[in-house]
């Protein structure tokens, strides 16, 4: 299925104190992403990137426990329009970053052109934690909560309204830490996960078929988010919080290819690249193979 896909790079690295996942974008572009798409016969439009600000001094938690809140803020608020702008040209927006805390303005501006936005969010983490239950202080621990309407209000407010998803469409997929606090939200709100217990126990053919299921449910549209981290680091070592024991290089592909038979999704995000910490560029090498699949790449 040939696409119009907008690329919108996000060099966002306020989310986080690791320097470096502002140039995620750029590794990407370096990897062929682009080249890779229109090999598919899509037509690619690259839109640049969006403004991030820089604070005077970085790293600084206000007394919400919420590093770089302003610059964050006003990032996702003009990534919300542009990733709105996208949709109602027709387009299928994939937004590159940068840490995770851009999916917050990536779901503001894909959740307002659907009323029942399902999410798959691959990642090592829950990222759900708020200002009161995070260890770090860094939003890029957040933005899943946030999109829930839970955590500080210039968050979650951000694109003029709140909650952007629902619980019950919402499926993670590759978890293998978990703070406290996202332990009690995952319960109290009866998130569905496949942390790498089931992944390891069900295969990675099962857990996609019943995420498939679950996110298609009730659903007008599937966004989705992909954290590099979720990788085991052998594959994709350029991340900021890396977290032993995670899905194979092949689980990963295999994921992305069921979607794309599936043609599911409607908006996508590969985040947390960060040059800095990688070999060679391979975790922007991984991330581009990865979007080669969600986007029909196949060998035969
Ligand atoms: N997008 C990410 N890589 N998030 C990692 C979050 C780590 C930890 N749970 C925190 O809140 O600080
Ligand atoms: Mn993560
Ligand atoms: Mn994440």
């Amino acid at each position: 299925m040939k696409k119009k896909i907008s690329i919108i790079g996000v060099p966002m690295d306020l989310g986080q104190t690791r320097r470096g996942v502002d140039m995620g974008p750029s590794a990407m572009r370096y990897a062929g992403v682009i080249d890779r798409l229109q090999q598919l016969n899509h037509i690619v439009v690259d839109r640049g990137d969006i403004e991030i600000g820089r604070p005077p001094k970085y790293d600084i938690k206000n007394d919400d426990n919420l590093k770089d809140l302003e610059e964050v803020v006003k990032a996702n608020q003009s990534l919300a329009e542009s990733v709105a702008d996208v949709i109602d040209e027709g387009d299928f927006p994939l937004v590159l970053g940068g840490d995770h805390s851009i999916a917050i303005g990536t779901l503001a501006g894909v959740a307002k052109k659907y009323e029942n936005l399902g999410v798959i969010w691959y990642d090592a983490h829950g990222d759900l934690n708020t200002g009161e239950t995070s260890p770090s202080g860094n939003i890029h621990g957040m933005p899943l909560a946030v999109s829930l309407g839970i955590g500080h209000p210039t968050l979650t407010e951000i694109g003029g309204y709140a909650p952007k998803i629902k619980p019950e469409n919402i499926v993670i997929i590759g978890a293998r830490s978990l703070d406290d606090g996202e332990k009690d939200l995952i319960h109290e709100k009866g998130i569905k996960v496949y942390t790498m217990h089931e992944i390891d126990r069900m295969g990675m053919t099962l857990v996609m078929e019943e995420a498939i299921k679950h996110v298609t449910r009730n659903t007008d549209g599937v966004h989705l988010s992909l954290d590099l981290d979720a990788l085991d680091p052998q594959h994709a070592p350029g991340v900021g919080t890396p977290v032993v024991g995670g899905t194979t290089y092949r689980e990963a592909h295999l994921a992305m290819e069921m979607l794309a038979e599936r043609n599911i999704i409607s908006s996508a995000e590969f985040v947390e690249v960060n040059p800095i910490l990688d070999v060679k560029n391979q975790t922007a090498e991984a991330a581009v193979g990865l979007i080669g699949s969600l986007f029909g790449e196949k060998l035969l």
